[in-house]
């Protein structure tokens, strides 16, 4: 009955096999970690419901990632299944990938147009296969670049099929935002073809920026040579920080049933604005936190603030940012210079795992002040919590927010391909 409704996975691409394979990876690490610092009954509640979300059972007892995965190119699906294989704790099924020879050369429209048409009936009937190993389906969540060809292009294709084919089932995307620089020249022409076809087809993008990431790798974690593999490996960690089991009340011991249904429940309460981010807290090297010691006071504080001044990172969160005074006319309020900088919410979601959870005061979060006037600020914010520790962390907090912290990151991109366009680039 309280049983949880299961997640199949479409990795798309470079970018989504890769990061799909670190997401895998973790939510089953951390189910099986063995520092819970929970009761035995609890934790084996939290391992069942994140199995049913994830996986489903092979016959020799090793569970299966719900999970299709599409490439044009064997390369990189090849790699992902014998990593996979060589965890020796989980693994794709045997048949479900979808590959062929010729990657789309960062072609947005031969991703699209062309792959998409070619192979829509294998790819759908891999997804229809994998649906079916489900008892109940709460949707799919889709992981690829923002920026290639196949992911991207590809990408959307198989998000408007699902769309059609599947009406009623979620579909959440978690889109990769390329490097501001350095990196293929029609990125921005990708990036933007991807993003509008999405909101047509997509109930939720959840974004993630290549150079947030990076900078956490380097300040946060201290890596020296990042490689995509370091990428990968905290964005699942955010990923699994959101998506691993959570109570579904205050004062229940149930574990949320739905979680992608709850998701947008909370988050996006209009359809026309869907763009989400995440943010995290403690984030730090194993070593760093074995030394390290946190209360909930001191990370609501900071997460809280991050939020505001629109950090992805503890580090350098600009303190000065204030909500705008309540009470002032709109063009008073921009006056103030310190409150330009003020990251507006729609909703908020903010999720705790660990030690006295239920103890954890979220009132700051619940301050009108950070929310648009046009929505009843009562639905803006929700807090999920669990008393099972993520991962090391004693105690942890996610967030996932409805901002405006996209807004610059896509008027620089749609700028970009202007000027592109502009100047016959194209
Ligand atoms: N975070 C992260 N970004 C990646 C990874 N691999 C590629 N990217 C980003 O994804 C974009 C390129 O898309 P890819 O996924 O490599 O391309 P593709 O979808 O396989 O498409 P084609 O190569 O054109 O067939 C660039 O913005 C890269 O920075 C990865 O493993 N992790």
């Amino acid at each position: 009955l309280f049983l949880s409704m299961s997640i199949v996975t479409v990795q798309l691409g470079q970018c989504g096999n890769q990061i799909g394979f670190e997401v895998f990876d973790a939510l089953f690490n951390d189910s099986h970690c063995p520092r819970g610092l929970c009761s035995k009954k609890e934790n084996e509640a939290y391992q069942a419901s994140c199995k049913e979300r994830f996986f489903s059972e092979e016959e020799n007892g090793v569970p299966l990632a719900r999970a299709v995965l599409v490439d044009m190119e064997p390369k990189v699906i090849n790699q992902t299944l014998s990593k996979a294989a060589r965890s020796g704790r989980w693994k794709y099924g045997q048949h479900s990938c979808f590959c062929q020879k010729q990657g789309s050369g960062n072609n947005w429209a031969y991703g699209y147009s062309v792959h998409g048409p070619r192979h829509e009936e294998s790819i759908m009937n891999l997804i229809r296969k994998e649906v079916e190993k489900c008892d109940s389906l709460s949707g799919f969540f889709i992981i690829m670049s923002m920026a290639g060809g196949t992911g991207s292009g590809l990408g959307a294709f198989v998000t408007q099929n699902l769309q059609d084919q599947y009406s009623s089932a979620l579909k959440m995307n978690q889109i990769i935002w390329p490097y501001g620089t350095g990196e293929v020249i029609v990125q921005n022409y990708n990036s933007i073809l991807t993003l509008s076809h999405l909101y047509r087809s997509s109930d939720a993008l959840l974004v993630h920026e290549n150079d947030a990431v990076h900078k956490i790798c380097a300040k946060l974690m201290n890596i020296k040579q990042i490689s995509f593999c370091d990428i990968n490996q905290v964005l699942a960690h955010q990923l699994g920080s959101v998506f691993q089991p959570t109570y579904s009340g205050e004062g229940s011991f149930h574990y949320r049933r739905n979680p992608l249904g709850d998701l947008m429940e909370n988050l996006v309460p209009h359809p026309e604005f869907k763009m989400l981010g995440v943010r995290n807290i403690p984030q730090m090297s194993e070593n760093s936190l074995a030394y390290s010691t946190f209360t909930w006071a001191g990370l609501l504080k900071h997460l809280r603030q991050m939020l505001i001044s629109n950090a992805k990172m503890e580090e350098g969160i600009d303190w000065q940012v204030r909500p705008p005074l309540s009470g002032l006319p709109p063009l008073g309020k921009m006056s103030v210079n310190r409150e330009i900088h003020f990251n507006t919410s729609i909703a908020n979601l903010v999720i705790l795992r660990g030690k006295d959870a239920h103890s954890a005061d979220v009132g700051a979060f619940k301050d009108p002040a950070l929310y648009t006037s046009w929505l009843e600020p009562v639905h803006a914010f929700n807090v999920w919590k669990t008393q099972r520790a993520f991962r090391k962390y004693e105690r942890s907090a996610a967030l996932v927010s409805n901002s405006q912290s996209l807004v610059k990151p896509l008027d620089r991109i749609v700028g970009k391909a202007w000027n592109m366009f502009a100047s016959r680039t194209f």
